[in-house]
């Protein structure tokens, strides 16, 4: 299967200061849905923005169904954004959803941008609001008058409303208590079935991702550093960055406690390894760790950006 969406070695930079994003690379296949995880400040929603047009890429490719939308200028970007087939859902929906228009207004707003007709649109609406469980008597509430869970799925019906092939959601549960988070988990997996999408998952948050995901790409400071199938990334991380976060999800096991109490001896003081996005933080940072670590692919399908990816395990870790 071809990959939906292709980045090759972004790099993203605001007012010419370190870049934000720093040689990431990713693909996802239609139908699939990729979880991007790492801590605030990580890089997270640049790369979702960028990928839509919102953040300055200073170099690399973004291809989507084969066309590098970094290249595209003016006219060809305006009439490739109008088309909708990439969508992105905002963190928060309260802020992002227009307080004074009706749901039939809000979801139908990426329609009437696409030209659909007016007589159409809101047919499109209703199916949409059919695709993620919301009753059609909410079409003419507005936004405060619907619960967080509600206002989620609106955002949600409003981003696949044109039949996108490719969805970023940002963060789209971390507002939500844990039934609702369920519930908008499992529409997106529903969703990326029924209609073919590729689905871009950002979370900082693991256990959102572990249930939905079928690959990770964990992020820390603008570059992935470990990528690969979900159960594979979170049950064997290859990457120590990886390790302490699977560590400190909740309901991580005896392994990872093993994992994690590796991880907090304290990191040894080596100035000089700098080049190597976690080294400052890295019990296992050696003198090798001046280098940047290529990305190696150890094992089909999974990357890791380590120079000790072999050898940082004790044996109560492994
Ligand atoms: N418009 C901007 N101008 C300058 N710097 C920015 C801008 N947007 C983001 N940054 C910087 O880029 C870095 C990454 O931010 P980003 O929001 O992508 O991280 P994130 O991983 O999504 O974090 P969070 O989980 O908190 O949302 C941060 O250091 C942030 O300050």
């Amino acid at each position: 299967m071809t990959d939906l969406l292709e980045v090759r070695s972004l790099e993203v930079e605001f007012d010419r200061g370190a870049p934000v994003l720093d040689g990431v690379d990713l693909q996802v296949r239609a139908g699939e849905i990729l979880g991007v995880i790492g801590e605030t400040g990580s890089g997270k929603t640049t790369l979702a923005r960028a990928v839509v047009g919102l953040a300055p890429v200073v170099a690399g490719r973004i291809s989507v169904d084969g066309l590098d939308r970094t290249r595209l200028r003016g006219r060809a970007l305006r009439e490739v954004r109008r088309a909708g087939a990439v969508q992105y859902m905002f963190q928060d929906p309260l802020r992002s959803l227009d307080p004074d228009l009706t749901v039939l207004r809000l979801v139908g707003q990426p329609l009437a941008v696409a030209g659909v007709p007016a007589g159409e649109r809101r047919q499109r609406v209703l199916e949409a609001l059919d695709l993620v469980g919301l009753d059609h008597a909410l079409a003419g509430r507005r936004p405060a008058l619907l619960s967080g869970g509600q206002r989620q799925r609106v955002a949600l019906a409003r981003a696949i409303v044109t039949r996108p092939r490719l969805l970023l959601a940002d963060e789209p549960v971390s507002a939500l208590d844990a039934s609702n988070r369920n519930h908008v988990l499992r529409l997106l997996d529903g969703l990326r079935r029924e209609l073919d999408l590729a689905v871009v998952l950002i979370s900082h948050d693991l256990e959102s991702l572990a249930g939905v995901a079928d690959r990770l790409a964990v992020l820390y400071r603008g570059r992935i550093v470990e990528s690969g199938p979900a159960a594979d990334v979170l049950g064997r991380p290859l990457h120590p960055y990886t390790a302490l976060l699977a560590a400190s999800a909740p309901g991580g096991g005896a392994a990872r406690r093993a994992e994690l109490a590796v991880l907090r001896a304290p990191a040894p003081a080596r100035p000089e390894v700098s080049a190597c996005a976690f080294a400052h933080r890295c019990p296992f940072a050696d003198a090798g760790c001046a280098e940047r670590p290529a990305e190696a692919e150890p094992l089909p399908g999974r990357t890791v950006a380590c120079h000790r990816a072999a050898d940082w395990r004790t044996p109560e870790a492994s």
